[in-house]
């Protein structure tokens, strides 16, 4: 059985492509790491108020439509009501704090190896750009036991327990929203079917059992606890926190800390209805107790296109440390993922007047109305397989497997 880390190990990064910055020590921003505009869209942002990602309250009776719209429309939206206690928010937090903040040669005894997945170390999508970013990060699959003595070999457990606690949490709400933005794409199919029914085992029969990465069975589902670090920056307009990318697997539920926006989301914008489109950087504002849910890649597949796997980047600030907690979520690395398709009569269609302002959202309305779901625009891939094509294509990989 395969295990996702067995899919980044054939897939070697490295060193410098994994050794951060000593970021502490930087007095100006090396040229190693000064980005130029590099994107082939527009990056302007917006920042008015009536132009933000949508807000869901999981206690709302309505949520799971609105997540279903948002997905739709956004790829993405920030979830309050969803029961994850503050007190564990924080004590991750300053778990991470406490971690980032060891000198840089304590934190290298924690260096992700080459061919591995998990420890400290520079964000994976580094070997596809030209310059470094203004990031480092702390790879947990599971137990984080061994990485953590090598960074403190009295005194680890507390580091473990919080963010073992915390992935578990993570799971439970991923599990509980993934069967309901599924079900908002209004398909009753079979391999809907099959993907519920193992969404229900998996959670019924993963109670119990300790997910340590080596005791991975097929229904263990892929899951990270990815911990980001963006220290203050001397040049942070010339600096990139993390570069544009969108998440592998299914979502991702994402913590930021409150004080400092840094999260940007691409968002597309319909142009004057001769096709044409551009985009803009949208701020993911922090909203007091909410976390942000991206769709990734896997989802996007699943959806037919119909959910856009988001493309967003972290930007940085000169005045704070900004921390962000990503935890991705995916089926088994075995697991076969391929569009579910859906009766025509039943799909959703977003209606422009539901967006209170008056841009035209080309992508979710040429969305809704294409009969995407009589033919598959994605072939069929096991998450493996997926994982693999990503880590030597990273944005090109949804398009190696597209078929129409
Ligand atoms: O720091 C952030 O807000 C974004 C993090 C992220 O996109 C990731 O870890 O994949
Ligand atoms: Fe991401």
């Amino acid at each position: 059985m395969a295990t996702l880390s067995e899919a980044y190990r054939d897939n070697p990064l490295l060193p410098h492509h994994i050794i951060p910055l000593d970021f502490w020590s930087a007095r100006s921003l090396p040229e190693s790491h000064v980005w130029t505009q590099p994107e082939s869209f527009s990056s302007g942002e917006f920042s008015g108020e009536w132009f933000s990602l949508p807000v869901v309250d999981l206690t709302d009776p309505d949520a799971p439509e609105l997540m279903g719209r948002a997905c739709q429309s956004w790829g993405a939206f920030q979830l309050t009501g969803h029961g994850i206690p503050v007190k564990l928010k924080e004590e991750v937090e300053a778990e991470a704090r406490r971690l980032f903040g060891l000198p840089t040669e304590q934190k290298l005894k924690a260096l992700r190896s080459p061919g591995g997945a998990t420890g400290y170390g520079a964000a994976r999508i580094s070997p596809f750009f030209q310059k470094y970013m203004w990031h480092e990060g702390f790879t947990i699959m599971g137990s984080p036991e061994d990485h953590a003595r090598e960074l403190w070999p009295h005194g680890y457990q507390r580091f473990c327990e919080v963010m073992e606690t915390y992935q578990k949490q993570m799971k439970t709400l991923a599990e509980k929203l993934l069967p309901t933005i599924l079900k908002s794409l209004n398909i009753h199919n079979q391999e809907q079917q099959v993907l519920l029914n193992w969404l229900s085992t998996n959670t019924s029969s993963s109670s119990t059992s300790k997910s340590k990465e080596n005791t991975i069975t097929s229904t263990t589902p892929c899951t990270a606890l990815q911990l980001n670090s963006y220290p203050s920056c001397p040049d942070p307009n010339r600096a990139m926190g993390l570069a544009p990318h969108t998440d592998t697997f299914l979502l991702t539920i994402l913590h930021q800390t409150q004080t400092d926006a840094g999260l940007q989301i691409r968002k597309e914008l319909g142009g004057g209805g001769g096709g044409e489109t551009a985009a803009v950087w949208v701020p993911v504002r922090p909203v007091a107790g909410a976390l942000v849910v991206n769709v990734g890649d896997l989802l996007h597949i699943m959806s037919n296109g119909r959910f856009p796997s988001v493309v967003h980047r972290a930007v940085v600030n000169q005045t704070r440390q900004r921390l962000s907690f990503a935890y991705f979520y995916g089926p088994p690395t075995d697991f076969t993922v391929s569009p579910l398709l859906s009766d025509h009569n039943n799909m959703m269609i977003i209606n422009k007047s539901d967006h209170h302002h008056n841009l035209m959202i080309s992508s979710s309305t040429a969305r809704g109305q294409r009969p995407l779901d009589v033919l598959p625009l994605y072939r069929s891939v096991t998450v493996k397989e997926y994982v693999g094509i990503k880590a030597k294509n990273l944005d090109k990989a949804l398009s190696l497997i597209r078929i129409i």
